[in-house]
């Protein structure tokens, strides 16, 4: 298999063998061999190579060849959604959705580097002030396995855009998705070595992250390897570093007068993508007392009544597979130490078949433990119920984490959110709507160990792109009058 696609060629990798299966049954999708370390310098250089003639390009000539893949993209919309389901286990109608977002990515992006870069010019006293930005150059882009698609593209589309080239590594629980992307853009007429693949596990990562010719690192994934890049890039303030992490995130309810819809947002928070979303709700915060019980018995009537399958079954289900069965085995783990600590299952999460990441959707009560809870991202369907007396309490309890990824109220009072919103931290804050499912029209991020303040999706053209001020006039001229204790005669 020619796994790596390094200056404009397809070619097999000298590392070790890996595959990738599909989670749902076991079987192979994708197998292939890993780049060795030659080979990342090879795609590395290549960039190099190809990134003065690409920034060079000019915008116009470079956002064409990016119209033309997301042309492609919407043609080979139905394959890439097969393939993003196969290999991760979602369900088909939502891997449609993450076709859809890759090609929404072309337009708000073009429209993001004029608004947020591009160039700008005033008059001033016998001048022009000018701004203008340039590519950083060369820069690596690491991609996660729960949307394999979507967001390696939202760092490459507008990355490209700005004029870097890029060496793009992917999870290598998805290698299938990024083959299958690689291969619109060299469609769409990208000139060789403007964006190379390197596929391979955590020492490719590795290989590549060390490189000495980077000029950045674009980087979504865990915080536990975001802190590792962070530490690798200390001392290089050269390089521009965006961290796209994970989430601890909470979710206020309130006594609101809609609890079937209180419901409904709360699954579509916690449970969608079967609870894989950065943005997915992890602890909800429910009011002690007669409401806070019926809205815990009716969200436990509509969380039985999830339906977990195949991505391509005829009957399609809310959750898919997680992404591997070490991944399902990870989670009931997690459940049972939450359990030890002292917490109560109210809806256990459990494997449903052997071999496989199905899962059934887990609701656990930590209120017992509320204050020792381990503050971490459980990356699967199950949620922390903690009941509360004091909303100012609830906020504060929301707030004792080192993330800072997305929080939100269910509230039917704006005084309340208000209220919630001037002191809650996070970089997505909603108001009775799920966590999940952010727009890329506008920024996307978080504050803690959630990010490196260098927000993605809208503006992730001011991390594409170094601004350039700029005093300008078509020829010299003496001023008016000199400065004083200056003579030129
Ligand atoms: N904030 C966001 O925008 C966002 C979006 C999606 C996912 N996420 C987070 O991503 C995580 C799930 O994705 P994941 O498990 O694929 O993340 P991960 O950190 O395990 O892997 C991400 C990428 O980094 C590579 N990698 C792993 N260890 C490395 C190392 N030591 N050096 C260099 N590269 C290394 C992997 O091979 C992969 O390509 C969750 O924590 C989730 O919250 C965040
Ligand atoms: O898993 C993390 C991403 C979740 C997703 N966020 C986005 O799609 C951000 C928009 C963008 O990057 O264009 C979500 O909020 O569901």
């Amino acid at each position: 298999m020619t796994a790596l696609f390094i200056n404009g060629q397809w070619l097999t990798g000298e590392g070790s063998e890996f595959k990738s299966v599909n989670p749902a049954n076991g079987e192979t999708v994708w197998s292939g061999e890993a780049a060795s370390p030659e080979q990342v310098n090879t795609a590395v250089a290549a960039a190099r190579q190809a990134s003065t003639d690409w920034a060079l390009l000019g915008f116009e000539a470079r956002t064409e060849i990016v119209r033309r893949y997301g042309k492609l993209l919407e043609e080979h919309k139905e394959e890439l959604a097969v393939t993003i389901a196969a290999e991760t286990g979602k369900p088909l109608w939502e891997t449609r959705t993450e076709a859809g977002a890759m090609m929404g990515k072309i337009e708000i992006s073009v429209k993001a580097y004029n608004e947020r870069t591009g160039s700008r010019s005033s008059d001033m006293a016998g001048a022009k002030a000018v701004l203008r930005h340039k590519p950083h150059g060369v820069v690596a882009v690491f991609g996660p396995y729960n949307f394999p698609g979507h967001l390696p593209n939202g760092h490459i589309v507008p990355a490209l855009l700005a004029g870097n080239t890029v060496v793009l590594k992917p999870s290598e629980l998805t290698p299938h998705v990024a083959h299958k992307m690689v291969e619109l853009w060299e469609k769409a007429g990208l000139p060789a070595g403007v964006l190379n693949l390197v596929q391979g596990e955590k020492e490719t990562g590795i290989a590549l992250a060390n490189h000495s010719d980077l000029d950045g690192l674009f980087f979504t994934g865990s915080s536990r390897t975001g802190h590792l890049l962070h530490e690798q890039f200390a001392g290089h303030p050269g390089k521009i570093l965006a961290l796209e992490m994970g989430g601890n995130n909470p979710l206020i309810v309130d006594e609101v007068s809609d609890i079937k819809a209180a419901v409904h947002e709360t699954i579509q928070s916690a449970y969608i993508t079967s609870g894989q979303r950065c943005t997915c709700a992890r602890r909800m915060f429910v009011p002690a007392g007669e409401w806070g019980d019926n809205f815990l018995t009716q969200l436990q009537q509509a969380i039985s009544k999830i339906k977990v399958g195949g991505q391509f079954d005829d009957e399609a289900p809310f959750m898919g597979s997680m992404i591997s069965e070490a991944a399902a085995d990870g989670m009931v783990a997690a459940q049972a130490n939450l359990i030890e600590l002292g917490a109560t299952s109210l809806m256990s999460l459990e494997k449903l078949q052997p071999g496989t990441g199905l899962v059934s959707p887990g609701l656990i009560d930590v209120t017992a433990i509320a204050d020792a809870l381990p503050d971490d991202e459980y990356f699967g369907p199950m949620l922390q119920v903690i009941r509360y007396t004091d909303f100012d309490d609830a906020i504060r309890q929301a707030n004792n984490t080192q993330y800072g990824l997305s929080a939100g109220l269910f509230s039917d009072s704006e005084e309340r959110f208000n209220y919630f919103y001037d002191r809650i931290r996070a970089g997505i804050v909603n108001w009775n709507k799920q966590l999940t499912g952010a727009a890329s029209s506008a920024p996307f991020g978080g504050v803690g160990a959630s990010g490196n303040h260098r927000a993605s999706a809208y503006y992730a053209a001011d991390y594409c792109a170094y601004p350039v001020a700029g005093i300008e006039a078509d020829s010299l001229a003496l001023p008016a009058t000199l400065s004083p204790g200056l003579t030129l005669d």
